[in-house]
């Protein structure tokens, strides 16, 4: 029998994640969900043959409900993911984990008494094949010990909504997981610094800039964010070691010729850049949610991105180089990627 899934909150993302349950991955159907605006769970509902929902407390307590997925605004995650453990459910949980890292410590001391791991946190990059060449190449030893990692996070624009912050909490937090995973130490202190902004960009906005993080180790990590750069979704990731240096490669577009030059398209927006990582990582998290239990990014992973969130939203008010407040790794987390 299919995983039945319920979703809770199906604006952009929770929309493309049921249609992705519905009629790409295999093992699951969508059968229950819920949103504030009900015009957009009806269509929903119509699209995937769901039932609709009044609120996500009754999406989780359903007893039609398998698992369930979190696609609500940021400061709702705890509250369902709490509720889906403490119903013993299976929940993947979109980033962030939650806004607050008191929450996540709360969902982590939920799951680890429960005793086996229920969620999953959308940290997608994980599943992109370029991603998981490179982390290939550096548990191989092939590069060395890595020194340092340089990445670029460019997006053509963003919405009036986005603020500042949301540079770190919104947009830099895929770095942040992903360097995690990919050097396997976790990161210590931030620094934000501010270039001159662009024109092309709402004036309550600091675009771009340039966080700076240390690892555990010593490893030094840069990462420009840049949400305006108008030009196409871009994103980059060198790691350099003591042997060599290894570059996430874009995603395979042709070389057109024409006009006396040569060029590739660049991906236009996150969508189409980790469309097929988005598939995998849903077709991961159904095949364990069936199991009854959860794979890829944990609690402990959405913990610490919102910890480091914290450190270089205060980084960018300061000026200053701030300690990520962190506590140790619960024994329940150890040994998981
Ligand atoms: N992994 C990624 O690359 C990626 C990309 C986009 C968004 N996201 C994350 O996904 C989440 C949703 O983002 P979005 O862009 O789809 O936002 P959105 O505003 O388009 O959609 C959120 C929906 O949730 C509904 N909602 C809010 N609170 C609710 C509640 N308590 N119960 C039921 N419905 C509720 C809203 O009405 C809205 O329809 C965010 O946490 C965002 O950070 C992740
Ligand atoms: O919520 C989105 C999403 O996470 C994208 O992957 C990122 O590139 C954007 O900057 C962010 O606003």
């Amino acid at each position: 029998m299919p995983l039945r899934v319920g979703v809770i909150g199906v604006g952009m993302i929770g929309q493309e994640h049921a249609r992705r349950l519905s009629g790409v991955v295999t093992g699951a159907e969508v059968i229950a969900v819920t949103d504030l605006s009900a015009d957009r769970a009806k269509a929903v509902a119509a699209e995937t043959g769901a039932r609709v929902y009044d609120s996500g407390g009754e999406v989780i307590a359903s007893a039609e409900v398998d698992a369930v997925v979190v696609t609500s605004w940021g400061p709702t995650h705890a509250e369902h993911v709490l509720g889906a453990i403490a119903a013993g459910k299976p929940v993947f949980c979109e980033k962030p984990l939650a806004t607050d890292a008191a929450d996540c410590r709360r969902i982590m001391t939920a799951e680890a008494a429960h005793g086996k791991r229920l969620v999953q946190v959308g940290f997608m990059r994980r599943y992109d094949e370029g991603y998981r060449q490179l982390k290939r190449l550096v548990d191989a030893g092939r590069i060395g010990t890595p020194l340092m990692a340089h990445c670029a996070h460019r997006n053509p624009s963003v919405p009036d909504s986005y603020t500042s912050e949301m540079a770190m909490l919104d947009t830099a937090v895929h770095e942040v997981d992903v360097l995690r995973w990919l050097l396997d130490e976790e990161i210590v202190s931030a620094q934000v610094l501010t270039p001159r902004p662009t024109r092309h960009r709402f004036d309550h906005l600091q675009d771009p800039q340039i966080m700076l993080f240390e690892t555990s180790g010593g490893a030094r990590i840069d990462v420009e964010v840049f949400v305006n750069c108008r030009y196409g979704y871009d994103i980059r990731c060198e790691i350099v070691g003591e042997t060599g240096a290894a570059r996430l490669a874009d995603p395979a577009r042709p070389a057109v010729r024409r006009d006396g030059q040569e060029g590739t398209a660049v991906t236009a927006d996150w969508r189409e850049r980790f469309g097929a990582a988005f598939d995998a990582e849903f077709q991961a998290w159904v095949d364990a949610a069936s199991e009854g239990t959860a794979t890829g990014p944990s609690a402990w992973d959405g913990y610490a991105a919102t910890a480091v969130g914290d450190a270089a939203v205060e980084a960018l008010k300061t000026g200053g180089v701030v300690p990520v407040d962190m506590v140790s790794r619960p024994a329940f987390y150890t040994g998981e990627q």
